[in-house]
């Protein structure tokens, strides 16, 4: 590979943030002095022909257009609609120079210690992982193989959400298995939001430069959701594990379950191991338990009691996990709600707080209803907080630093 190019003035970076409900997309530009500034917002979404594009920013043309598949193999159905995001990207770019790709990756594995340069090689690693995030990986490795066959020449980098959480303990990553089993397959916590849990524990010490010792514990309440607990900025526990099933309920993931249940499904109903992970990853959850949706802001202001029942389910489970992430860290000073839900649902921050009130947590019901920054009362133990997250800042970080 050519030596990799140095990010200038103008020159920009292109973001890709593959969830398992959206590809959210930013476009970063490097101002004098090496600072990035995001110039644009979008997403790529499924559309009934081919990939909607949208994409805003002050003084940009707009992209808002869906891109019709391409022909061939399913694999490079998305090609022209990312070969258009590229244009757009370079059009948009103040120095005309798109300097690369970043990626948020959700499995780099025990491979995978920090953000990399995706060569060869890497996306080799990167594809290996798949059978550890079967429904996840092939999320963002789509767009990477579809950068690499459109503009090998483009430089692309990966960040990962396994890397924040290498800080934990062995013994909180280690399962009671067999010692040499779980060695040998690799069976161990791996965790996962890293990326958004990076970008909060970097904006909490932003304004609060003397809070590192706090004990912290941060929501992230999107489609996936996982809570993980963070002193002096490293991560000590969290509650999604080996995939990321574990732990919350989910828009369509079980969260914790007894692996009794498993079994159960295996010995007495016959289901493929296939069925059993469509039923863990897209029918339970929220979706599973409401029988109605997946999205909090359908089942909040639904009636039935499935839904109030699911909502619950969300909440206590919250609950519960928060109190282990309190005991990995010796009690609870800070507890901080982003993800497209803890952003947005006061009802639900303030359900959490009141199930959490016995570890001091509380809100103020204006200050959370507007979604203030800081939503706990004046004098509380806990210091209650909502942080917009944004993962693609991150990733843009990530890539001007081995761009350099
Ligand atoms: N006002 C809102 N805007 C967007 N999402 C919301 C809002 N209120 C609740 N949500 C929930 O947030 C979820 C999406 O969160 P997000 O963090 O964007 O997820 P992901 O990154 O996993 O796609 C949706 O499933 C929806 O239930
Ligand atoms: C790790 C994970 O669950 O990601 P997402 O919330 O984007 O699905
Ligand atoms: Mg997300």
């Amino acid at each position: 590979m050519s030596a990799p190019p140095v990010l200038g003035p103008g020159d920009a970076v292109l973001c890709l943030n593959a969830g398992s409900s959206s590809l959210k997309l930013a476009l970063f530009a490097a101002a004098e002095g090496g600072s990035l500034v995001p110039l644009a917002r979008g997403r790529m979404k499924p559309a009934e022909k081919g990939l909607h594009l949208a994409m805003n920013g002050e003084g940009l043309a707009p992209l808002d257009e869906t891109v019709a598949a391409g022909s061939g193999d399913d694999d490079r159905a998305g090609d022209p609609a990312h070969a258009r995001l590229l244009d757009w990207a370079a059009a948009s770019t103040p120095s005309g120079r798109l300097a690369g790709i970043g990626h948020r990756v959700v499995h780099g594995g025990s491979h995978f210690a920090g953000p990399a340069v995706l060569d060869g090689a890497a996306i080799a690693a990167v594809e290996a992982l798949t059978p550890l995030a079967p429904l996840h990986q092939p999320l963002a490795l789509g767009p990477i193989q579809a950068v690499a066959r459109l503009r090998p020449e483009l430089a692309q980098t990966a960040s990962f959400d396994t890397v924040f959480h290498r800080s934990i303990a062995p013994v909180l990553r280690r399962y009671a298995l067999p010692r040499d089993l779980a060695d040998r397959e690799g069976l161990t916590k791996f965790g996962f939001h890293g990326v958004s849990y990076d970008f909060v524990a970097g904006e909490l010490a932003r304004r609060d430069p003397d809070g590192g010792g706090k004990r912290t514990v941060v929501a992230h309440l999107g489609s996936g959701a996982s809570l993980c607990a963070i002193r002096h900025g490293a991560s000590v526990d969290t509650t999604m594990g080996f995939s990321v099933l574990d732990g919350l309920v989910m828009a369509t993931r079980c969260g914790s379950l007894d692996p009794g249940v498993v079994l159960h499904l295996f010995k007495r109903t016959g289901m493929t191991p296939e069925a059993v992970e469509d039923l863990l990853y897209h029918r339970s959850g929220l979706l599973g338990v409401s029988g109605l949706s997946r999205d909090m802001r359908e089942l909040l202001a639904g009636e039935s009691a499935a839904a109030c029942e699911a909502v619950e389910l969300f909440v206590v489970a919250i609950a519960r996990e928060t109190a282990a992430m309190a005991a990995a860290l010796g009690g609870i000073d800070r507890f901080v709600f982003t993800g497209g839900i803890g952003e947005n649902q006061p009802e639900v921050r303030a359900r959490v707080a009141e199930r959490l009130a016995w570890l001091g947590l509380a809100v103020e019901e204006r200050a959370n209803r507007s979604g203030a920054a800081r939503i706990s009362p004046d004098g509380a133990p806990v210091e209650v907080l909502t942080l917009a997250t944004d993962e693609e800042s991150v990733i843009a970080r990530d890539a001007a630093r081995l761009l350099a």
